[in-house]
């Protein structure tokens, strides 16, 4: 298995191009976050923010709202378009009320990209996304145990074979597959790659939901380019590459934030824009030859 390496990451970080503008940077609607998990919504929110991305437009619950806004004034509450969704995180799919249920479904049926994290992930079992007739368009982002309840497997048995888990999962639902772990494992269609894992101190509540933020705003920035650039669109490896991409991102911030102790998730968000400046500059150097 290829491991996605920093220079690899640098190719999929979009910077603003001079003339653009908040929408044309892309828009990332976010659906996440509940009462018994309102801290999800407020990490994921800030994960993207400190990613870049043009606008977050969150359409949680209003007492998760609330606390988003507390932490991120940037938020933006009103609904409009958007250019990729992150959906899930901080929802109990067993426990999911009428207005989360419809954000969910909306989000699906909206054409743009989706990433799709804990508890939107029973309604890709169900086929929810090839709705939108563009199966090729949605990341899921499962730990070893809700793939395990994706796939009806044993949860000893994603982690003993993650690349074949990931890959079962991503031909039965026409997906990519970002499975999270020690090493982080993303699969679509016949390509397979992993991220190097970060430290073990990232095995923390919530680092997850700054995952979803910060491949998120990745996926939306990019998504907007795709607009204006279609014979650039996102095609199974593409979407590969930036998932991996997001974890690498994800994974040097988390690197930095511990400095080989412990450290809050809120602490890893705030390394994110100088990870993603070095990224960017990486990206313009000529390569060595
Ligand atoms: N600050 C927040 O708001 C956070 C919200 N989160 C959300 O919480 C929801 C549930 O995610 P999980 O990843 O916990 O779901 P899991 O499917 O991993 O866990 C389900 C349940 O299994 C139990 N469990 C499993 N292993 C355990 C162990 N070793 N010790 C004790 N209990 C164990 C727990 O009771 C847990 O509630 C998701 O929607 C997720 O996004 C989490 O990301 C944690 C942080
Ligand atoms: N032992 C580990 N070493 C390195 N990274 C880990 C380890 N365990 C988990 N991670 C990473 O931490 C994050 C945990 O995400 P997740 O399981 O969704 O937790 P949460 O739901 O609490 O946010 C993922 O990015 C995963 O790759």
């Amino acid at each position: 298995m290829r491991i996605w390496r920093p220079a690899d990451a640098a190719r999929h970080v979009t910077v603003p191009l001079e003339h653009d503008d908040k929408y044309s940077r892309g828009v990332l609607g976010i659906a996440t976050g509940s009462e018994s998990y309102p801290g999800a919504a407020v990490l994921g929110v800030d994960a993207a923010l400190h990613t870049g991305v043009g606008m977050v437009r969150y359409v949680g619950p209003d007492a998760a709202g609330s606390l988003v806004l507390q932490r991120r004034p940037e938020a933006v509450r009103a609904r409009g378009r958007v250019q990729a969704w992150l959906i899930g995180s901080g929802i109990d799919a067993e426990h999911r009320d009428a207005s989360t249920e419809r954000a969910l479904r909306e989000a699906f049926a909206d054409g743009v990209p989706v990433v799709a994290d804990a508890g939107a992930l029973d309604l890709v079992v169900e086929g929810l996304h090839r709705s939108t007739g563009d199966p090729g368009r949605l990341i899921i982002t499962p730990h070893a145990g809700e793939l395990a309840r994706m796939l009806g497997a044993a949860r000893v048995d994603v982690v003993a074979d993650p690349v074949a888990a990931a890959h079962e999962a991503a031909r039965r639902w026409d997906c990519v597959v970002l499975l999270k772990g020690h090493l982080t494992v993303v699969a679509g269609g016949d390509v397979v790659v992993g991220a190097r894992a970060a430290t073990p101190w990232l095995a923390t509540a919530g680092a997850g939901d700054a995952l979803g933020g910060v491949l998120g705003a990745m996926l939306a920035t990019r998504a907007a380019r795709w607009e204006v650039e279609p014979a650039n669109s996102a095609d199974a490896a593409a979407l590969v590459e930036l998932a991996a991409s997001a974890a690498v991102v994800h994974g040097i911030a988390a690197n930095r934030a511990s400095g080989g102790g412990p450290f809050t998730v809120l602490e890893l968000c705030q390394h994110l824009p100088q990870v993603i400046a070095e990224l960017a500059q990486l990206a313009t150097r000529e390569p060595e030859g």
